[in-house]
């Protein structure tokens, strides 16, 4: 049966306002809906399974049963849950041709094997099911507080019965995101329940790490002590404990951002094509590097406040002083060392510079900047720049490291570990990197990332 006559595609924005909207549903989020629709100067009925008793609908809307206010419209939203959608069967009929908004959302990731815009496409086949609305919240729609959520994935397999969605979906002052077919509403549907996703496995290493290197940095810097010469030392774990912890953590975050895309070379130079899959673990590790480069920026802006702070702590006054007047009491006058001040500078020198390259990193990603530059443009920054980063920060730890060692009057035995934890990563993925820009590899890499190479591995 052809029912396009039914559907008259809308195209002004006068036709719009004008055209009669019916919601099914005079729950939460269809008094809402209809609210804003009437706000925005549109008609609206209600569909209801009691017209009599809806005395909480807005006002200038009428309630009608679900039969006679499905035909005075001809878009209707179905402001119901899924689970209630059977009772639409015995009105196959009148919905025939008429577009269908399904808002639904699920309490769960994949809760059915079909998605609900699917289920009410297979149950009323003659109706046109466009799915949208279900990212938007009752309480935004009636606040007004649609700063976080002013985008609505929209996904339908009739292009002007989507089109009209749209449409109405600007007027109310809201963006419109075609997702595509409705083979895309399972993802639609499945927005709204994630928490964020990408983050999860960022936040998860970074805890990791930050966890076990505060448990080894109170053991060895408290705990020992305290055990061992009954000395408290436990001040240390608001300033100087973090601020060990927070540049380990940043450049091992930092390194695991450039790791995953030399492991894909290697992989790719091992296979001799580019049109094979990485394992699942590589893809994800890929996907999240983004998020991993901005929870290093925030660990490497961590380090810098907390060392801004450093002259004015108790603890390191208290150091200076007393460095001071045990030269006046010793008659003694430390000479200056001009190595030592060399060595000294140069890791601030090395650590200012990395963390202004680390920023300009974290901007480049922020999507209005990437938007203004070109593909190569953004590579470049995000690589070039990225890996230049990795050599200042990994010299800075270094450097510190040596000050540390060879001048430093305070060497402490459980020092030297906690480095070789910071510095392994990097060290590695800096390695790998000299090793595939060594010119024979990166011509090869560069043939089969072209796809101009492919061998039986494939
Ligand atoms: N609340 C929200 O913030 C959001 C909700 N949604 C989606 O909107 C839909 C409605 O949610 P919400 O308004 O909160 O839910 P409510 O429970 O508040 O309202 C659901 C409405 O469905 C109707 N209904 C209930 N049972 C049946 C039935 N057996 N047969 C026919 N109609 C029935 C009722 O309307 P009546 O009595 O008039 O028949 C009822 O008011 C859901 O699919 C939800 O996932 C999407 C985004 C956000
Ligand atoms: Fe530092």
């Amino acid at each position: 049966m052809d029912n396009s006559q039914n559907f008259i595609p809308l195209c002004t924005m006068e036709n719009k306002k004008s055209d009669t909207i019916c919601i099914f549903g005079t729950g939460d989020f269809g008094r809402s809906l209809g609210c804003k629709l009437l706000q925005c100067g549109h008609s609206v009925i209600y569909g209801s399974r009691n017209p009599q008793s809806s005395s909480l609908t807005p006002k200038g809307a009428e309630v009608f049963s679900h039969s006679e206010a499905a035909q005075r419209a001809s878009i209707i939203i179905l402001a119901i849950h899924r689970e209630n959608y059977d009772f639409l069967k015995q009105y196959t009929e009148v919905l025939n041709g008429k577009v269908l908004v399904d808002v639904s959302n699920n309490l769960k990731i994949n809760q059915y094997p079909e998605s609900n815009a699917e289920y009410l496409a297979r149950m009323v086949p003659e109706a046109k099911v466009v799915k949208a609305f279900n990212t938007i919240s009752a309480w935004a729609l009636q606040s007004g507080a649609l700063d976080a959520s002013r985008q609505v994935f929209v996904c339908g397999d009739e292009i002007y019965a989507k089109q009209s969605v749209m449409d109405i979906v600007r007027t109310l002052g809201l963006t419109p995101l075609d997702q595509g077919t409705l083979l895309a509403s399972n993802e639609v549907e499945n927005y709204p329940l994630q928490l964020f996703p990408m983050w999860r496995i960022p936040i998860f290493i970074c805890s990791g790490f930050t966890i076990l290197i505060f448990l080894y940095c109170v053991l060895t810097e408290v705990l020992y002590p305290c055990v061992t010469l009954k000395e408290d030392a436990s001040y240390l774990i608001a300033i100087s404990i973090p601020n060990r912890v927070f540049p380990i953590v940043s450049l091992i975050l930092l390194a695991l951002v450039y790791l995953p895309g030399i492991i894909a070379a290697v992989l790719q130079l091992y296979r001799g094509t580019k049109y094979s899959r990485f394992p699942d673990w590589l893809d994800k590790w890929m996907l999240c590097r983004k998020q991993l480069g901005l929870v290093a920026l925030a660990y490497a802006f961590l380090h810098a406040i907390y060392t801004l702070v450093m002259p004015i702590r108790y603890y390191v006054r208290w150091w200076s002083n007393n460095y001071i007047i045990t030269q006046i009491k010793t008659n003694n006058t430390y000479e200056f060392l001009n190595h030592y001040a060399w060595l000294s500078d140069s890791y601030v020198a090395l650590g200012i510079l990395g963390f202004f390259f680390y920023v300009l990193l974290g901007i480049t990603s922020l999507p209005s900047v990437s938007n203004a530059v070109n593909w190569r443009e953004f590579r470049f920054v995000q690589s070039k720049l990225g890996y230049l980063t990795l050599v200042l920060c990994t010299a800075h730890t270094l450097v510190y490291g040596g000050d540390r060692f060879i001048y430093g009057t305070y060497y402490k035995w459980y020092l030297p570990p906690a480095f070789v934890v910071a510095l392994i990563i990097p060290c590695i993925v800096l390695s790998l990197k000299l090793i595939i820009i060594v010119p024979c590899l990166d011509k090869r890499i560069t043939k089969i990332r072209q796809g101009w190479e492919r061998n039986s591995k494939s």
